[in-house]
């Protein structure tokens, strides 16, 4: 092969087509399947998000009961996952790695995609769900068919049936973050399944990619900034001082998007009804303060960089605000974008060839092998 240049992160490599979702960055304009974000987003049922990205059209009444009933009859898990969980809680395994290790240990229906999408979707709140409470001392919680996906993780949670407040503002999180474009972890699922290898395995590896700090494990340590903040007074200090140690502002920050990602509006819409129908509203203003002096200081330190706030701000601000513990965050966005990476693998199926990029050897040539005793 001749010398080709490589571009640090794929940056601006295009690796797919997709009908599922587009990103501007520049526009910061976000569609879901044809529809705006902030359309689709705050109105949705997850169902009907998730029927949208599997069938390109959204469902008539008909066709979205039988969905939600095709969901929730999937949603119990194996014993065998049961078993699984309970030993990772008591060796103390963090959230995302237990689901992981759960996903993996999905039976691989391999009949044809739909229906392994389906048993994927319907069961990780139901590990998730399991894995927090076992990791709190607490029994699982079995599923309830009579409500809908959103509401049933909640349930299954907490284990009371959850307010439709509180409902609303999940589904509208779920929605927003159901798919992104070429983002990491739905790259890695598209490349395993170009391989031929099964759904399962897919999505095992897009878990594994999610939870690493520059995707969607931001959002715990976003929140934590504000605690450690404290009061607005002493955000000027702390960000920067983080800054000065060359430390990366969480929630801030996008390979694509060089103004304000839309999805922050929806997600501040979100949570501004949730705090302001009470809840911790001091935290709430708090972030509010935070993010207008990290967006300065970032202008400062970073000029020209348009580093704006992401998604996993408001995330933090709004599963924070429904009561979820930090650790919950990631393994939420999870439940979520598996609507996104299973229309991924199906789509990459339909269309698409093996994935095998390049890469520019910059190593040595032509060495001598030098035996053992004389090296
Ligand atoms: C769901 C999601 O995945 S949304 C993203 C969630 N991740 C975060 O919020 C983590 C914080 N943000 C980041 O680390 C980055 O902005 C990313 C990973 C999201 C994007 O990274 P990239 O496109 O690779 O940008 P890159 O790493 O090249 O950064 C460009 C410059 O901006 C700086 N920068 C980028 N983000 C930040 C940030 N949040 N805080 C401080 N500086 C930053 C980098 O240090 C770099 O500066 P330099 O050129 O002076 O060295
Ligand atoms: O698109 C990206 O690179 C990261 C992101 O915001 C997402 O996955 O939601």
């Amino acid at each position: 092969m001749g010398e080709t240049a490589s571009v640090a992160g794929l940056e601006g490599v295009v690796a797919a087509e997709t009908r599922l979702s587009e990103v501007n960055g520049r526009s910061g304009e976000f569609t879901i399947a044809g529809f705006p974000v902030e359309e689709l987003a705050p109105r949705a049922t997850f169902e009907e998000t998730v029927y949208l990205l599997w069938h390109a059209r959204l469902p008539d009444a008909e066709e979205l009961a039988g969905f939600r009933e095709a969901l929730a009859v999937r949603r119990g898990l194996p014993e065998g996952i049961v078993r699984l969980l309970r030993s990772a809680a008591v060796a103390g395994v963090p959230a995302m790695d237990a689901l992981r290790a759960a996903v993996g240990a999905l039976g691989v229906e391999e009949t044809d995609g739909a229906e392994d999408a389906r048993s994927i979707v319907a069961r990780f709140p139901t590990i998730v769900a399991a894995y927090r409470r076992l990791l709190d001392g607490e029994e699982p919680v079995d599923p309830d068919p009579g409500l809908g996906h959103a509401a049933n993780y909640l349930y299954m949670l907490w284990g009371e049936r959850p307010q439709e407040g509180a409902v609303r503002a999940l589904e509208t999180y779920m929605n927003t973050v159901v798919d992104h474009g070429m983002n990491a972890s739905t790259f890695a699922a598209r490349v395993i399944v170009s391989t031929g290898s099964d759904m399962v395995s897919a999505v095992a590896g897009a878990v594994g990619a999610l939870k690493g700090p520059l995707h969607g494990g931001a959002p715990g340590p976003a929140l934590e900034v504000v605690f450690e903040v404290g009061s607005a007074g002493r955000a000027e200090e702390v960000l920067r001082s983080k800054l000065e140690r060359g430390e990366r502002l969480m929630g801030f920050g996008h390979r694509i998007y060089k103004v304000r990602d839309p999805r922050a509006d929806v997600l501040a819409g979100a949570a501004e009804v949730l705090y302001g129908s009470g809840g911790d509203r001091g935290i709430y203003e708090l972030a509010l303060e935070v993010e207008r002096t990290a967006l300065r200081l970032l202008e400062e330190y970073k000029p020209g960089r348009n580093l704006k706030t992401n998604v996993e701000f408001y995330t933090a601000l709004l599963l924070h605000g429904l009561g979820l513990p930090a650790g919950l965050f990631t393994p939420t966005f999870a439940t979520a974008r598996v609507a996104g990476w299973t229309a991924h693998c199906m789509e990459q199926r339909k269309l698409g060839r093996l994935i095998r990029p390049q890469s520019v050897y910059v190593g040595e040539r032509g060495k001598k092998w030098v035996p053992l005793e004389k090296r």
